[in-house]
């Protein structure tokens, strides 16, 4: 626990930041203390991304102080904030994929010797701070090789070896394995007890409660709670973020599965050998498994954004095996990509546009025009339904929060009524009001009598909402379990690849 007279790493004064139509921060305060781990809580939209952007100098305020270590502060950039001894860790990570662990870590600041790159003080460099931190990863191992819970402990040691004192951390464990994320945070801890401070922003109450010493939250860009978290819980924090009782992990009654929708057999593609599924109306079928093992390729092929290489996929009994994707969004498919920026919508584009993507062909759409007055009521009506945090529809989708965005394209999707739904990581980054909203949609998606295919790295997503679920393990389906079968502790060991080598050894002993 952090002595509460410890120095202040960080003090924000009275920040405030408009947008147009937005107060994004309303004179908030923030003090973080030397050696201590702060979580930084909101709902989607609720200003906390803002809030690190004016404190890393990426955004200016519009009013309010900087402190930093006691100084003042005005950031200009980035790099300004860096050589006052801070350092951010972003969602999508700044590496070079085909450099090494060593050349990543002292890119741009690199030991020199004789005007040359010191590679061997490189690597010693990366042993020791590895060392000091608990940060172990082979600095001769190529970025693009290591799996993500790795590449973003380069990221902390590419930080660590700028001389930062302060990290900040904006959703680290949204792509981590539960194994990952518990290691992230066993390395903040032995930062903050060196003396380093860090700022963790988050949606995820358990890893505050279990990993923070103290937690301020925002809500519509004003500081509403400051807490200190061996004396608050999991219930106070989500009321105070959401201004009212919210009921965490609902159960959900299970689902009534009719005819197949979704048959696939065999399927192979680049990451993905002879999977075989099927998805029946009024049923949602999870896909489990650690990251990289197939799963999005496999999504991608069903969505018809990678090619089939072998077997065979039916859609409501039509072959689509090697139909377009448009093809297949017209024969009955709609899908939710994991990217959200970069697949699922335009940022450039006005959050009404967004939300009317691909509905060209439905009652929407007259003679395949989109008339503006529909596409508009169109627009407030599932800004209204999913809680989507915009000024106003006209406002283009780039304006909204990441949650925001992610909410944009689940109600986009949904809206279509198509009776096969693709859907990856859900609920990434998004709230839990939100996450509460998200699910019940889909089950009542479900319940209309669609088919759902989910794939989701939260585990208690899967569980909560899906009737049966699969594990994928490199690139092949090697579990299926029935909803009451599917306890964490049986998907974690398949996950880990323990249903094959329990196939391995069924085969050996026959
Ligand atoms: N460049 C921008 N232009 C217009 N509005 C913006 C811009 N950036 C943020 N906003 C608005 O400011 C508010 C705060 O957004 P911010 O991204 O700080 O929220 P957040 O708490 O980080 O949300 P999330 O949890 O979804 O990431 C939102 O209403 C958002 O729509």
């Amino acid at each position: 626990m952090t002595p509460p007279q410890a120095d202040p790493a960080v003090e924000l004064r009275g920040i405030t930041k408009r947008f147009p139509g937005t107060l994004a921060n309303d004179a908030v305060d923030l003090t973080v203390r030397r050696g201590e781990i702060h979580a930084l809580m909101g709902e989607n939209g609720a200003g906390k991304s803002t809030l690190m952007s004016i404190l890393y100098g990426m955004t200016r305020a519009d009013a309010g102080s900087v402190r930093v270590d006691g100084r003042e502060a005005d950031f200009a950039s980035p790099s300004d904030a860096m050589a006052a001894g801070l350092g951010m860790v972003h969602q999508s990570f700044k590496l070079f994929d085909s450099l090494s662990v060593a050349e990543n870590v002292v890119y741009a600041a690199e030991p020199r010797r004789f005007g040359l790159v010191d590679r061997a003080a490189a690597r010693r460099r990366v042993r020791e701070l590895a060392e000091e931190h608990g940060l172990a990863v082979d600095p001769d191992a190529r970025v693009g090789d290591l799996p993500v819970g790795l590449r973003q402990r380069v990221e902390i040691l590419k930080l660590l070896h700028r001389g930062a004192r302060t990290l900040i951390l904006d959703e680290p464990t949204a792509v981590l394995t539960p194994a990952e994320a518990d290691a992230l945070f066993a390395v903040l801890k032995s930062l903050a007890a060196q003396g380093r401070t860090v700022i963790l922003v988050t949606h995820k109450l358990r890893e505050v409660l279990e990993g923070s010493d103290r937690v301020t939250v925002l809500r519509d860009g004003r500081v509403v709670a400051r807490l200190v978290t061996a004396e608050t819980s999991a219930d106070k924090i989500a009321a105070a973020m959401t201004g009212r009782a919210v009921e965490l992990d609902r159960v959900h009654a299970p689902g009534t599965p009719g005819d197949v929708v979704l048959d696939v057999s065999d399927l192979t593609t680049d990451g993905v050998r002879e999977a075989s599924l099927t998805v029946r109306a009024g049923e949602i079928v999870g896909i489990a498994g650690v990251a990289g093992n197939g799963q999005s390729e496999l999504i991608e092929a069903l969505a018809g954004l990678r090619p089939t290489t072998g077997g065979r996929v039916s859609l409501l009994d039509a072959d689509i095996t090697h139909a377009s994707a448009t093809e297949r969004r017209l024969g009955g498919l709609a899908y939710v990509p994991e990217d959200r920026h970069a697949v699922g919508t335009a940022p450039a584009a006005s959050v009404a546009e967004n939300l009317a993507m691909g509905h060209h062909r439905t009652s929407l759409s007259s003679r395949g025009l989109l008339p503006p007055a529909g596409v508009r009521a169109h627009a407030r009506q599932l800004i209204d339904r999913f809680g989507i945090k915009a000024s106003a529809p006209e406002v283009p989708a780039s304006a909204l929060s990441g949650g925001n965005l992610q909410k944009l394209l689940i109600g986009r999707e949904l809206a279509h009524e198509a009776p096969l739904l693709l859907v990856e990581q859900p609920t990434r980054g998004v709230d839990i009001g939100a996450i509460q909203n998200i699910h019940d949609q889909l089950i009542a998606y479900r319940d209309a009598g669609h088919a759902v295919l989910l794939v989701s790295a939260e585990l208690s997503e899967i569980r909560g909402l899906a009737d049966r679920v699969l594990v994928m393990y490199e690139g092949r389906i090697t579990a299926s379990y029935d909803k009451n079968e599917a306890d964490e502790r049986t998907l974690g060991l398949a996950m880990a690849g323990g249903a094959t080598r329990e196939a391995a050894a069924v085969e050996a002993v026959d």
